[in-house]
């Protein structure tokens, strides 16, 4: 039978083998939450920078430029992390570049070695998991955290993938044991108990509360984000 893992943090990819896997980036506040809304929205595709300045260039080529820093726009780009700037579809048929403090630097620690590279967020989590129980691969489930230090939303987000792939998957991971223990115990008021969160806190300081509010809608898309190449694309099943 497949397997399913959790990594918790960019920090531990060295214990994970992620050769021939399925992997699926986490970073609920807000990247991976952003791109899939963009994606649904009509995006073309989204392709992911750790680099501010790489990113930057990207405009010259005709792309649209997202990039934020520590919860903020960055300077010189059109667009910051927020998935509200998506919708009503402003940005239909346009290719995004984009670099954010944790959701890019975690897609860059799985490229090159997993079979596939996913988007995991909220708002298209039943998408994602028929996905990944149609496939033959493992999975592991890698949260972006907040640099490099676990974090309650992504690992939240692990626990709800993992109750919804549990019948196909072999969890032998202690991490998906509890991480889906903890969904269990908290899914009827998921914001009430991410408003402790140190992420939720932040992100509440700057005014985006809109922003955690949208993130953490449940299966409101029907796509997956599916890095091709270098680029992200919403796929339907
Ligand atoms: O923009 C965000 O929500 C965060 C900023 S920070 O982690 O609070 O500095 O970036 P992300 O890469 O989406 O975690």
């Amino acid at each position: 039978m497949k397997k399913l893992e959790i990594c918790l943090s960019p920090e531990l990819v060295h214990l994970y083998d992620f050769n021939n896997k399925n992997i699926v980036i986490v970073d609920i506040f807000r990247a991976s939450s952003t791109m899939i809304v963009a994606l649904a929205n009509g995006v073309t595709s989204i392709t992911p920078f750790k680099n501010l300045g790489e990113c930057r260039e990207m405009s010259k080529k005709g792309y649209i430029i997202a990039g934020e820093r520590n919860g903020l726009t960055a300077e010189g780009f059109e667009l910051g992390n927020s998935p509200l700037a998506f919708l009503e579809k402003k940005y239909a048929t346009k290719k995004i570049a984009m670099t954010t403090t944790n959701g890019t630097v975690a897609i860059q620690l799985a490229k090159g070695k997993a079979k596939n590279i996913l988007l995991g967020a909220f708002p298209n989590l039943k998408a994602t998991a028929d996905f990944l129980s149609a496939m033959s691969e493992d999975v592991i489930i890698l949260c972006a955290g907040w640099k490099g230090k676990f974090n309650l939303e992504d690992s939240l987000y692990a626990g709800a993938l993992t109750k919804e792939l549990k019948g196909n998957f072999k969890i032998e991971c202690d991490t998906a044991i509890a991480l889906e223990s903890l969904y269990d115990t908290h899914s009827k008021d998921i914001k009430g108990f991410l408003s402790q969160a140190s992420h939720t806190k932040r992100l509440q300081n700057q005014n985006i509360e809109a922003d955690i509010d949208f993130c953490l809608s449940l299966n409101i898309y029907d796509l997956v984000g599916i890095l091709r190449e270098n680029e992200f694309f919403g796929e339907k099943n």
